[in-house]
């Protein structure tokens, strides 16, 4: 199926209103993302495939470059400054666009709060007008309890750093009923994921019957906590519900709603974007530590059915390296 592709010197909504009569059918390979003017044009990584983390020495690691680390049983890691971050998670983000919508018409993502300062290139061009903004669904993968106005509500943060910037359809935006109590904004959040699947706008998987999203961009807390999964917290052992919710969340704002481990777990592809070297601990843990099976992190227990691939920066990666 060819794919529409809105051209447009800028993403933001105003530029797609102007563009859009002049949008026009293109193939994907014509995309401004293929091999020939790829992302080796945009900068000059230092490849370095090896098999142990013994061999990356801390002194490889060019801020500004890339190591592509197979660690831990080829685990996908990516190792970049934060700049070069920002190009290689928006280039994984429209090949993963470009697939989905030519395969199946739509593009299903799910956010989480820490990745969104670092889709900024993805909001420029020439990513964004490699995409059909139009086929995107967005979701949340946790919501904080709050109006969607507070300066904690992910939606807002989601909003002003992303959504706002590129012209996904508002009806294609599912945020929560911020009017509702945490336990009833998680079953109406469940709600519309459920008739979302009945009318094939989300996928489910065909091994556990769970929601199937395309894409979920997450992070991790320095605990091990995903989402609003958090460790010790009988949220993050529920195995039936899409999405619940906790009144008593370690870090405020305490009332929250999340989806579920069988939810994430289920997805196609996970981009996990974790940076700062305060992490680089929980890190070393989710890529390097045999878990201890009585006191799993939240984030040892991520493990997709599709792909899982990791974009840290040096300081998040420090201790895989030492
Ligand atoms: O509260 C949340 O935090 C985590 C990220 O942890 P942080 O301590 O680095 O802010 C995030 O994954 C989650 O979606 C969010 O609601």
């Amino acid at each position: 199926m060819a794919t529409s592709t809105f051209l447009s010197l800028s993403c933001t909504p105003q530029s797609m209103l102007h563009s859009k009569h002049k949008s026009h059918t293109r193939s994907s390979t014509m995309s401004l993302l293929s091999p020939q003017v790829g992302l080796k044009n945009l900068y000059h990584p230092l490849r370095n495939n090896v098999s142990s983390p013994i061999q990356l020495k801390p002194r490889r690691i060019h801020v500004g470059g890339l190591v592509k680390a197979s660690i831990n049983n080829n685990k996908n890691v990516e190792v970049l400054s934060k700049e070069h971050l920002s190009v290689s998670l928006a280039k994984h983000i429209a090949d993963l666009s470009n697939k989905y919508i030519r395969e199946k018409g739509r593009f299903t993502v799910v956010l989480s709060p820490g990745p969104v300062k670092y889709l900024r290139k993805l909001v420029e061009p020439p990513y964004c007008d490699t995409i059909d903004w139009s086929k995107w669904h967005i979701f949340l993968v946790d919501e904080r309890v709050v109006p969607k106005t507070h300066v904690d509500s992910n939606y807002k943060l989601a909003y002003d750093g992303f959504i706002s910037r590129v012209p996904i359809p508002a009806l294609n935006v599912y945020t929560i009923d911020d009017a509702l109590p945490a336990d009833g904004a998680a079953d109406v959040y469940e709600t519309t994921v459920r008739r979302l699947v009945t009318s094939s706008v989300i996928s489910t998987s065909p091994l556990t019957g769970f929601p199937k999203f395309d894409l979920m961009l997450l992070d991790m807390g320095p605990d091990g906590h995903v989402a609003s999964l958090f460790p010790g917290y009988p949220a993050t052992n529920e195995n039936n519900k899409w999405v619940t919710y906790l009144k008593n969340a370690p870090k405020p704002p305490p009332e929250r709603i999340t989806f579920t481990l069988p939810v994430i777990n289920a997805s196609s592809n996970i981009a996990m974007v974790v940076t700062g070297a305060g992490k680089a601990d929980v890190v070393y843990s989710a890529l390097e530590k045999p878990p201890n099976a009585d006191n799993y992190l939240p984030i040892q227990k991520v493990s997709p059915e599709g792909e899982i691939k990791w974009f840290l920066d040096k300081g998040a990666a420090s201790r895989l390296y030492s």
